[in-house]
C-alpha cells in the first residue's frame, strides 16, 4: 500500500486536482491521500493558509472579516466551478468558515489554529467529492478522535495512540482523503502542526498503516543538492538517507518538513519525493541506507536564516561544574529551545531561532545569566544564517572543512561559528544573513561544480 501526500502546489486549482486524480487512478496501490490547502498557483499568489491567517487576524482585530472570508471561499468556488462540482459544497465551506470565525477566542493560538486548519479540512472534503464525481470511490476522513495530539503549550505532535487509531485505514475499500496539517487533543481541541505540516500527517498515516511507501508529491522533479531558487539547475538527488535529509530539511530544504521523517524512519518506510506535474520522473528516494555509493562526500548544502546568538563569557568557565546546565535551564525556563552550543575555554554561544525571542525574554535571560552565573559578558546578536554541508560520505573525508572555509573566506564573509556534530555527517557554519546566498553559491561551486546527478 502507498500513502500519498499532495502539497499546496499540487492542489492549488482544478487543473492540479485533476492531475492528482490521474496519479491516484494510475496505481491501485495508492489508497490513502493526505492533502494540503490550496497553495500558490503562480509566483506571487497567496496560499489559502495565508489567507486564513489574515482572516483570523482580521477577526481578532475587528477588521474587514467579510472581504477576507470571501477571498477564501472564492478560491474554493473557482475550483468547484472548474471541476464541475455541485455548488452546495461551497455553501458548506462558507458555513463551516463562519462557524469557525465565531468560535471561542479565549485562547488566541487555538482560535487561529482552528481557522488555519479549515484550509486542509475543506479541501479534503472537496477533493473526496471530486474523486467520487469521476467514479473514483473515495471517503473524506476527519482527524477527530483518530489523529490525537498533545496539549498546549508544547509544539504539536502526534501521541502514540494516534497510530493505533489510524491503523484501520489500511482495510477500507474506498480511497481515503485525509486533511493534512492538524489533529485533535484528547479533549477534542484542534491543533495544527508547524507550517508545512501536511508532510507530517502523511508520514503519520504511512506509519499507522505500515505502508510500503510514502509518496510526497510536490512541484519539483526531485530534491536538489541546493535550493533551486538560489542555485541555477542544481544537481538532482536520486537517493538520500533519512539522516542526510533530516540535517538538510532542518535548515532550509523546505521541500520536506524535518519532523515528517520520524514516523516513517522508525519503521524504515521509504519516502519518494515526486512531481505532480511530471509523475513519471523517478523523484528522490529517502531511504535508511543507500543502495548506490555516491561518488562524492557531500550530498547537499542547505541555508536558513532567522537565527540569534546568545554569547556568554566568563573567566575559568571550563572549571565551573554545572555552568552549561544552569545556562540552558535559564533558557528552558523561558520556554525556548536551542539549536547549537559551540564553546571555547571561557565562552559559550547558544544559537536560537530568533522567532522564539522577544525583547522582554532577551532582557530577562541576559539579566539572569549576569546575576545568577556571574558572567563577565552576556549579550545577544541577531541576523544570522546557518549553512549546513551534509553527506554520509563526509565522515571519513579529510580536508573538507578546510575546503569549505576557504570557499567562504573567498566571499569576504566572516565565519561566526562552526559546528561539526559527532555523527560527522554535517558541518554547520554560522554567518551573517546578508552573505547567505553568496556563500551558498561559493560552497556549491566548490563541491558540485562538475557533478550532474547523485
Ligand atoms: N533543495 C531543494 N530541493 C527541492 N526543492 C527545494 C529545495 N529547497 C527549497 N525547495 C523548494 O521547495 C518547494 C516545494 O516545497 P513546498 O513549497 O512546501 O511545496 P508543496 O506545495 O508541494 O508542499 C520547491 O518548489 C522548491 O522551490
Ligand atoms: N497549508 C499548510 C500546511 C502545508 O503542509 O502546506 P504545503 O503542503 O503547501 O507546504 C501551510 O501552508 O503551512
Amino acid at each position: 500500500m502507498i500513502v500519498c501526500k499532495f502539497g499546496g502546489t499540487s492542489v492549488a486549482n482544478a487543473e492540479q486536482i485533476k492531475k492528482v486524480a490521474n496519479i491516484i487512478k494510475s496505481n491501485p496501490q495508492r489508497r490513502i491521500v493526505a492533502v494540503s490547502a490550496p497553495g500558490k498557483r503562480f509566483g506571487d499568489d497567496i496560499k489559502v493558509t495565508d489567507l486564513l491567517i489574515d482572516l483570523a487576524d482580521a477577526v481578532l482585530k475587528n477588521g474587514n472579516v467579510h472581504e477576507k472570508l470571501n477571498n477564501v471561499v472564492n478560491r474554493y468556488r473557482e475550483i468547484t466551478d472548474e471541476l464541475g462540482l455541485d455548488y452546495t459544497i461551497c455553501e458548506v465551506i462558507a458555513a463551516d468558515l463562519s462557524e469557525r470565525v465565531s468560535s471561542d477566542k479565549s485562547k488566541v493560538e487555538l482560535f487561529i489554529d482552528n481557522i488555519k486548519a479549515s484550509g486542509e479540512d475543506n479541501n479534503a472534503k472537496l477533493i473526496a467529492a471530486y474523486f467520487n464525481s469521476i467514479g473514483l470511490k473515495a471517503k473524506y476522513i476527519s482527524p477527530k478522535d483518530l489523529l490525537v495530539v498533545n496539549d498546549l503549550p508544547e509544539r504539536t505532535y502526534a501521541l502514540p495512540e494516534a497510530y493505533e487509531n489510524l491503523k484501520f485505514l489500511a482495510d477500507t475499500k474506498e480511497i481515503i482523503v485525509f486533511p493534512g496539517f492538524f489533529g485533535y487533543t484528547k479533549e477534542g481541541i484542534l491543533r495544527t502542526f508547524d507550517r508545512g505540516g501536511s508532510d507530517i500527517t502523511g508520514s503519520i498515516l504511512a506509519a499507522a498503516v505500515k505502508a510500503d511507501l510514502y509518496e510526497n508529491f510536490t512541484d519539483v522533479d526531485s530534491v536538489f543538492s541546493a535550493n533551486p531558487k538560489v542555485i541555477n539547475q542544481p544537481v538532482e538527488i536520486r537517493e538520500i538517507t533519512y539522516r542526510e535529509m533530516r540535517e538538510l530539511s532542518y535548515a532550509g530544504f523546505s521541500v520536506f518538513h524535518d519532523e515528517a521523517l520520524m514516523p516513517v524512519f522508525k519503521l524504515g518506510i521509504p519516502v519518494n519525493i515526486k512531481n505532480t506535474n511530471n509523475p513519471t520522473a523517478p523523484g528522490t528516494r529517502i531511504v535508511p541506507t543507500r543502495t548506490t555509493t555516491p561518488g562524492r562526500p557531500v550530498t547537499g548544502i542547505s541555508a536558513d536564516n532567522g537565527f540569534s546568538i546568545l554569547y556568554v563569557q566568563k573567566y575559568l568557565m571550563n572549571r565551573e561544574i554545572g555552568f552549561g546546565r544552569k545556562l540552558l535551564q535559564i533558557i528552558e525556563e523561558e520556554y525556548i529551545s536551542f539549536e547549537h552550543t559551540p564553546s571555547g575555554v571561557d565562552d559559550i554561544s547558544v544559537i536560537i531561532r530568533s522567532n522564539q525571542l522577544t525583547p522582554e525574554s532577551e532582557e530577562r535571560i541576559v539579566k539572569r545569566v549576569k546575576e545568577e552565573l556571574h558572567a563577565d559578558d552576556v549579550h545577544f546578536n541577531h541576523g544570522f544564517s546557518m549553512i549546513s554541508i551534509v553527506g554520509e560520505g563526509m565522515r571519513n573525508n579529510t580536508g573538507l572543512a578546510a575546503r569549505a572555509c576557504a570557499a567562504i573566506s573567498n566571499t569576504g564573509a566572516n565565519i561566526e561559528m562552526i559546528n561539526q556534530g559527532s555523527s560527522e555527517v554535517s558541518l554547520v557554519f554560522g554567518v551573517l544573513q546578508k552573505y547567505e546566498n553568496q556563500i551558498l553559491r561559493a560552497l556549491y561551486d566548490e563541491f558540485f561544480a562538475t557533478v550532474t546527478t547523485c
